[in-house]
């Protein structure tokens, strides 16, 4: 059985990561999603285990040193981590899990994982960029401003990354990450597929040389 694959969707606060992984959660009901960890307070609306599970910080630091997250990241003064056990049963089962995680650490987990598939996600303009922390709502003109800044300095990263998708409307920037599912599923394919596996058998009896 194939593994299943890691897709990593990540790219600056406020360009939309959330609602586009809520969007393709809502397409492909069989994607697996990784719950991550953090030190942050539940906003409201926000449920234990489902958006996150809440930690203090001294059972974060616990979980640091227990080897238990796949990869962790400070981000504007709290810390967010993968729960590593839960990501390893999930690929090792044959399904896709998809992380949806700052740029820090989605570059961390290409160093652990290196088939993981980095999408990072890009506003159109740094004008929507802004228009959509602000229109959000969830934080004040503060942290706007200091997410902005932290903003111009994640594009950087993105030479890292496999692709990069434009969070234009939700729907195209669904559509082109099923796409990249579908590349890199068949791309995996090449090595596993049970044909090719067949075909070897028959070039060692009939002695064929490969092409
Ligand atoms: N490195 C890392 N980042 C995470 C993880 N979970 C969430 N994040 C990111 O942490 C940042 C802040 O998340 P949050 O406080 O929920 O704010 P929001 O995503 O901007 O609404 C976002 O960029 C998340 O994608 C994780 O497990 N690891
Ligand atoms: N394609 C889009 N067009 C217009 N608004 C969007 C689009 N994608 C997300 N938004 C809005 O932008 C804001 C930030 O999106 P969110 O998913 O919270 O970002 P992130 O998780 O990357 O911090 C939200 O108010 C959301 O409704």
């Amino acid at each position: 059985m194939n593994r299943g694959l890691l897709i990593v969707l990540s790219g600056p606060s406020g360009v939309g990561k959330g609602t586009v992984c809520a969007a393709l959660r809502r397409k492909l009901p069989e994607l697996t999603y990784s719950v991550s960890a953090t030190t942050r307070s539940p906003r409201a609306g926000e449920i234990d285990g489902v958006n996150y599970f809440f930690k203090t910080r001294e059972q974060f630091k616990d979980m640091i040193e227990r080897d238990a997250l796949l990869e962790h990241a400070e981000y504007v003064g709290n810390y967010y981590g993968t729960p590593r056990d839960f990501v390893e049963k999930t690929l090792s089962e044959g399904k896709d899990i998809i992380l949806e995680i700052e740029v820090q650490g989605a570059v961390k987990v290409r160093e652990k994982f290196p088939e993981g598939v980095l999408v990072f996600l890009l506003p159109p303009s740094l004008q929507q960029l802004k228009d959509r922390l602000t229109g959000r709502g969830t934080e004040t003109q503060a942290t706007i401003d200091h997410r902005l800044s932290v903003a111009v300095e994640e594009m950087n990263l993105l030479e890292h990354y496999d692709y990069a998708v434009v969070n234009d409307e939700i729907d195209a920037a669904c559509r082109r990450i099923e796409s990249i599912m579908i590349a890199e599923h068949c791309k995996r394919e090449r090595f596993l597929h049970e044909l090719f596996v067949e075909l070897e058998g028959l070039r060692e009896k009939q002695n064929i040389p490969e092409r």
